[in-house]
């Protein structure tokens, strides 16, 4: 059976780099970062995430704000919203909770956030510096994923990585952070012929899919890494891409869902904002 990997342990270990990050800040600049999250509307599931990343702000001691908008707010002023934020020097981070309500176009409002406090790592100018390998604030997820992998003495390098899903959030800047590290990448999407006998070929499986229990055993060669990054909540319960029962008997290692690769998310936004406020005092 596979070794199932502690993401709330991964995420604790992130946390003690990150307080140790604050802890320097506090010595070289005597700020304390702020992280603020806007929310659009009354998803009940965006209020859980919220709350967590609040918490988590609180525990470490960054300040962290939220700001709930009408569901019918229009795009200027959310925009205006993101402007005065922009201009706040006590936030450092700004995060705009997606999804945002259909009419308004998400890509606008998050084009509009600086890219200096950009912690989603959303931005064309963050996701471009990633892209060609510079400095930049890069995605929770994907970059939570990697620090796992580091942390877990997971080795990347030389390594074939097959990525099932292609998003701006997961997907590509996965495949773009697993490249940086060396490894031989392969994205694979809904239009992939034969996608078994592809993701068979995988020394690292990433699963970014958002289906319920896709990946199945047959899918997945023996000995492999298995990173399930779905969340699905199916009536109550909150289940990955992975069908983690009967994969965990063939891979080696295996994140859970719930108890993965979400705590993970929200240990790299702390460290985001913890950059974010870096830059924005050393230029
Ligand atoms: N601009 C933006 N940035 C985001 O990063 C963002 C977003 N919008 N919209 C929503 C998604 C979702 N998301 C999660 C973060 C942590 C957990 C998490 O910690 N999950 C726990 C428990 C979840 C539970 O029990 O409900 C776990 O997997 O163990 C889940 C989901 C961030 N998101």
């Amino acid at each position: 059976m596979a070794r199932i990997i502690d993401g709330n342990a991964v995420a604790a270990r992130i946390r003690e780099e990150v307080k140790a990050g604050l802890a320097g800040l506090k010595a070289d600049f005597g700020v304390t970062p702020g992280l603020t999250v806007v929310i659009v509307g009354e998803d009940p599931a965006s209020k859980v995430y919220v709350s967590r990343k609040h918490k988590a702000c609180e525990e470490l001691g960054i300040k962290s704000a939220v700001i709930r908008l009408p569901a019918d707010i229009d795009e200027e002023a959310l925009g205006a919203a993101v402007d005065s934020l922009n201009d706040d020097p006590a936030v450092h981070g700004i995060l705009v909770q997606l999804p945002l309500p259909k009419h308004i176009d998400a890509e606008k409002v998050l084009d509009r956030i600086r890219p200096d406090k950009d912690v989603d790592g959303f931005h064309p100018l963050n996701v471009g510096r990633l892209a060609i390998g510079r400095e930049a604030l890069v995605p929770c997820t994907p970059h939570g994923v990697i620090r796992m992998l580091e942390l877990e003495g997971i080795q990347i390098a030389g390594k074939r990585a097959v990525v099932i899903g292609r998003s701006n959030i997961v997907g590509k800047p996965m495949a773009n952070l697993l490249l940086a590290r060396n490894a031989t990448v392969t994205v694979c999407h809904s239009r992939t012929p034969d996608l078994p006998a592809v993701t068979r070929q995988a020394e690292i499986l990433v699963a970014a899919i958002g289906k319920p229990g896709f990946v199945t055993a047959d899918m997945v060669a023996p000995g492999a890494v298995v990173i399930d990054v779905g969340i699905n909540r199916v009536g109550d319960k909150l289940v990955g891409d992975v069908d983690f029962e009967r994969v965990k008997e063939v891979a080696a290692a295996i994140t859970p869902v719930p108890g993965g690769v979400g705590p993970l998310t929200i240990a790299m936004l702390l460290h985001n904002t913890v950059k974010a406020a870096r830059l924005q005092l050393t230029k």
